[in-house]
């Protein structure tokens, strides 16, 4: 270790469209959403985090709420690196020093990440003082937090449903042997709710409110084993534009869901057709594991395996398999060397 380490911390990030979760000295330091509040006249960032999403759909002409990032990638440059920036410093073992530290950063990304959007991720990094900077292909962090040896001479099925992307991805001797990513997550299941609810009930609902029906009431099948309540949702009647509360079942949710879940199992067929028969026959005998919150989806388990006629697992905390794997390849990076790009 040289003198210069003692100055270095370690972060790993999950750096998602929706969630960003930091790791340090092995712990969850930062489990926030991806989203920043800007004073529109100063320019400034007035909150990041869970505080910036409780001002989503609230905010006033001086307020502008930015998501940084879409379909998994950087898209707005600057509020990125600002957040992240706010989010390290909210570090409490950093926040504790003098002068900002030099770091040493395992961040990951999706698979179907193009050259310059890797760049512009490095350069961020560069920017908030990162003197080490390694990338790891998010399916690839996540079958590594799902606990599946990466190095094995076998093939292993994973799907990561977040919130701007699906990535499917079979992995074998550390190595992704095939893989696919569909802008079909999270974002979109909300963004379907919005739609349903404004064309069946004539009801306009806000982000907020579609993805609390999501969570509460959101099924990717109507065949359930335990199907959950009818839910209250309230918004404003697109006719008379008075506010309005309608009732809504899991069934209808399922419905406004279909499309996209169909997307998603056509993209999981198409990457099984594509995969090398003796890693078939390992994926025959191991499943498909699920990561990520999209993968929390009532039934979408059921639904996949019913398609696949594989058994499908969901992963213990799905929305921590990501930075759970960035953090465990930050701490053997000698081990994980080959699956990590500088
Ligand atoms: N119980 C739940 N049921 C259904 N969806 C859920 C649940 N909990 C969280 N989600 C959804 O999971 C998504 C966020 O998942 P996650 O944090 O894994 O994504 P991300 O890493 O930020 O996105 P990406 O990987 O696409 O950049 C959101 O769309 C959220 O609404």
């Amino acid at each position: 270790m040289g003198f210069f380490d003692f100055m270095t911390e370690d972060i790993a990030i999950d750096l998602g469209t929706a969630n960003t979760l930091i790791i340090h000295e092995g712990k969850v330091v930062i489990d926030s959403p991806s989203i920043v509040a800007r004073d529109r006249t100063t320019g400034k960032i007035i909150a990041i985090g869970q505080e910036a999403n409780l001002m989503q759909g609230k905010t006033h002409e001086n307020i502008k709420t930015i998501r940084p990032l879409k379909d998994g990638v950087i898209a707005d440059f600057q509020a990125s690196e600002e957040m992240i920036k706010e989010f390290v410093k909210k570090i409490p073992s950093i926040k504790k020093k003098l002068f900002p530290p030099a770091l040493r950063m395992v961040i990951c990304i999706p698979s179907g990440i193009t050259e310059v959007e890797k760049r512009a991720v490095r350069d961020s990094a560069k920017h908030m003082n990162a003197k080490e900077i390694y990338l790891i292909y998010e399916p690839m962090a996540a079958a590594i937090g799902v606990g599946i040896d990466i190095m094995e001479p076998k093939g292993n099925m994973i799907i990561d449903i977040g919130g701007g992307t699906t990535e499917i991805a079979v992995i074998a001797l550390g190595g992704i042997v095939c893989d696919q990513s569909v802008k079909v997550a999270g974002d979109l299941f909300t963004s379907d709710i919005m739609y349903y609810m404004r064309t069946q009930h004539n009801l306009h609902v806000g982000e907020t409110t579609a993805e609390k029906v999501k969570i509460q009431i959101g099924a990717a099948t109507e065949d359930l084993d335990t199907p959950p309540d009818e839910m209250l949702v309230q918004g404003r009647d697109l006719l008379s534009g008075k506010p309005k509360q309608v009732q809504v079942s899991f069934r209808e949710i399922a419905k406004a869901l279909d499309k996209s879940i169909l997307r998603i199992e056509d993209a999981v067929m198409e990457t099984l057709s594509k995969t090398p028969p003796e890693l078939a026959a390992d994926i025959y005998n191991t499943g498909i594991y699920l990561a990520g919150g999209g993968s929390m989806l009532r039934g979408l388990d059921k639904r996949l395996s019913r398609k696949t006629d594989l058994p499908v697992y969901v992963t213990e905390d799905p929305l921590r398999a990501v930075v759970r794997g960035t953090g465990i390849a930050l701490k053997e990076l000698n081990k994980y060397k080959n699956v990590l790009m500088n």
